[in-house]
């Protein structure tokens, strides 16, 4: 797993100076994203299938599929240079564990997953909105959400696991 991290490292930073993917731009800067991503990962390793809404470069849902090697990843992200990274990653890395879904999720044609996950996309009532059609009776979501979180769940049952600036926003049901 650590191998192809740093593989996806060097190609993120390599493609970010051509193509501008993230305003991550240094080493540091995208490990602290790989480690923030893996974060909850205890919490979710049971997970057989997942999607992942707006991957964007690779966070959280392509750091998750490399930890997750058994669990089939769906990473949707609609902005072509970016679903482009996405599909040569991996190409690379050779993940077969993972389908990239060049769309909306909102246009996306998915089977209902087991999880769910998100990262600065959009706010909690939305992302709830359009994950609906994917969720099963049992499936969980789980949102990378900042500090000013409390607001946007106003009366949706969530646990919450907090580091530093980050909430892990758990949601069932
Ligand atoms: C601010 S970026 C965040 C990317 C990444 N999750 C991260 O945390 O670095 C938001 C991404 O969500 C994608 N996006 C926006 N609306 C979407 C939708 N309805 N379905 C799927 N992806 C969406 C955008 O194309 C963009 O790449």
């Amino acid at each position: 797993m650590q191998e192809k991290l740093e593989k996806f490292t060097n190609e993120l930073l390599k493609w970010n100076k051509t193509h501008k993917l993230t305003n991550y731009t240094t080493k540091e800067e995208i490990e602290a994203q790989i480690q923030d991503s893996l974060y909850p990962l205890e919490k979710i390793k049971d997970a057989k299938t997942a999607i992942d809404i707006g991957t964007g470069a690779g966070f959280p849902g392509l750091i998750l599929a490399i930890a997750m090697p058994d669990t089939k990843w769906y990473l949707v992200e609609p902005l072509k240079k970016r679903y482009s990274f996405l599909n040569y990653l991996k190409t690379i890395l050779g993940l077969k564990n993972v389908t990239v879904v060049p769309k909306r999720l909102e246009n996306a044609d998915i089977e209902p997953v087991d999880l769910i996950t998100s990262r600065a996309v959009m706010p909690t009532p939305e992302i709830l909105k359009i994950a609906k059609p994917y969720l099963k009776e049992n499936s969980t979501l789980l949102l990378y959400k900042g500090s000013n979180v409390l607001d946007e769940l106003n009366g949706i049952k969530a646990s919450i696991i907090s580091k530093d600036k980050r909430n892990y926003i758990f949601i069932k049901d």
